[in-house]
């Protein structure tokens, strides 16, 4: 459905006299099957936006090639627009007229009877909570509300391929699982095919059937969101001794184990990433030593035994399942929560982090909230630029 090989997007930018070059893309290829929901995350100005605004047409790429449903983004932009709905970031520009005259417009625009869009569009607007509100000036909206019209108008024409940049951003608990279950619908009942970019993990994990991660304007990963959790990042093993005179001992046998079984990406953001070297990967502190192992389920009980005849003590034991956040700080460095990644149900919950405190357990949660990984520093947020152009290929 997607094809795109050596996608580049650069853009100049001046700021008072200084003219600079910003590759915002460079050089990304993207295979997208049919009927897939393909999570396409990265950190603040990663390129994804750039990316989605170049196979929606709205930006002609500066290199490379893509095709979409089949029609090639530069050479045959109208076909490609009459094939996919998109959902931007910014959402839309609405006119002033009534909601409902503008998903009606917005449909007939595509070709549809009015009696047809407005049936499907009134049905969108009671599935996605916006009852009620068919007569009201999208500016009379709340937020939230406008954002599920953004929606409505996204997919009334039953694209075959539907774009979603940060669709759930900004909408409450409720109005996300929504949506969640509309996403699914367009997959399981109309075989729609989906790309979606969110800063939500939780989203990302429970509707992808595939990730892609972005950083620095390329692909560093694709799988699936349990093989990238399996491969990238590895299970967090977390020791505590009661003597911490035994800790450096329960450290070495560690980080043997690491070596036999293979690390993930390191205990935590100081520690070294690796897929398989032991230097570096076992944290220390206090009376804690910690690293990422392979499927530790299956490695830590001959650990246990190990310990047990070496007279080290252990006060508790974790095994934590890795995160999507666990495999986006692998690849990128960076924390997705440090972007504001964190979902509003985990932010109120209150829950980023918890301690290694528990005896033995092992999770299988993907939420944000189980991992006990350690944040990193924060870093600041992607640069802007007061003005700009593409360097080639205009807005259309
Ligand atoms: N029109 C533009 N002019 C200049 N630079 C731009 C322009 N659009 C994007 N950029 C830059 O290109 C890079 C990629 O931006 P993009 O919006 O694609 O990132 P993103 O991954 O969508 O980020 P976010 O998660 O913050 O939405 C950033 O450095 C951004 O500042």
């Amino acid at each position: 459905m997607i094809r795109a090989r050596g996608l580049v997007q650069t853009f100049r930018s001046r700021q008072g006299r200084t003219t600079s070059e910003v590759r915002a893309v460079d050089g990304v290829d993207l295979d997208v099957e049919d009927g897939e929901v393909v999570g396409f995350l990265g950190p603040n100005g990663a390129g994804k936006t750039t990316t989605l605004r170049i196979l929606t047409t709205l930006l002609r790429p500066t290199a490379g090639t893509a095709t979409v449903a089949g029609h090639d983004v530069a050479t045959q932009a109208e076909q490609v627009r009459r094939s996919i709905g998109y959902v931007s970031q910014a959402g839309g520009a609405f006119s002033g007229a009534r909601a409902g005259d503008e998903v009606v417009d917005h449909g007939m625009l595509y070709g549809l009877p009015r009696r047809v869009v407005e049936e499907r569009g009134r049905a969108l607007f009671s599935q996605l909570d916006l009852e009620g509100l068919w007569t009201r000036t999208p500016r009379t909206m709340s937020g939230g509300q406008k954002r599920r019209l953004d929606i409505v108008m996204g997919i009334v024409h039953e694209p075959r391929l539907v774009f979603l940049d940060e669709p759930t951003t900004g909408l409450d608990p409720q109005a996300r699982a929504n949506l969640w279950e509309h996403i699914r619908g367009l997959r399981d009942r109309r075989g729609a095919t989906v790309l979606l970019t969110t800063h939500y993990l939780d989203e990302a994990d429970a509707l992808s059937d595939r990730i892609v991660i972005i950083d620095h304007g390329r692909v560093v990963a694709s799988d699936t969101p349990a093989a990238l959790k399996e491969q990238v990042a590895g299970d967090l093993v977390d020791l505590e001794v009661e003597d911490p005179a035994q800790r450096a001992e329960a450290a070495a046998r560690l980080e043997r184990l690491v070596a036999q079984a293979g690390a993930g990406a390191g205990a935590g953001p100081g520690a070294t990433p690796g897929p398989s070297s032991s230097g570096g990967v076992v944290e220390q502190d206090g009376r804690h030593v910690r690293a990422r192992v392979r499927r530790a389920g299956r490695a830590v009980p001959g650990l246990l035994r190990e310990l047990d005849a070496a007279g080290v003590a252990l006060a508790s034991i974790e095994v934590v399942r890795p995160t999507l956040d666990d495999v986006f700080l692998a690849l990128t460095g960076r924390s997705l929560r440090d972007t504001g990644g964190s979902s509003p149900d985990a932010a109120a919950r209150g829950s980023t982090t918890s301690s290694t405190t528990s005896s033995t357990t092992s999770s299988s949660s993907t939420t944000p909230g189980s991992t006990t990984v350690p944040q990193p520093t924060p870093t600041p947020s992607a640069p802007t630029a007061s003005t700009s152009t593409p360097t080639t290929g205009a807005l259309r």
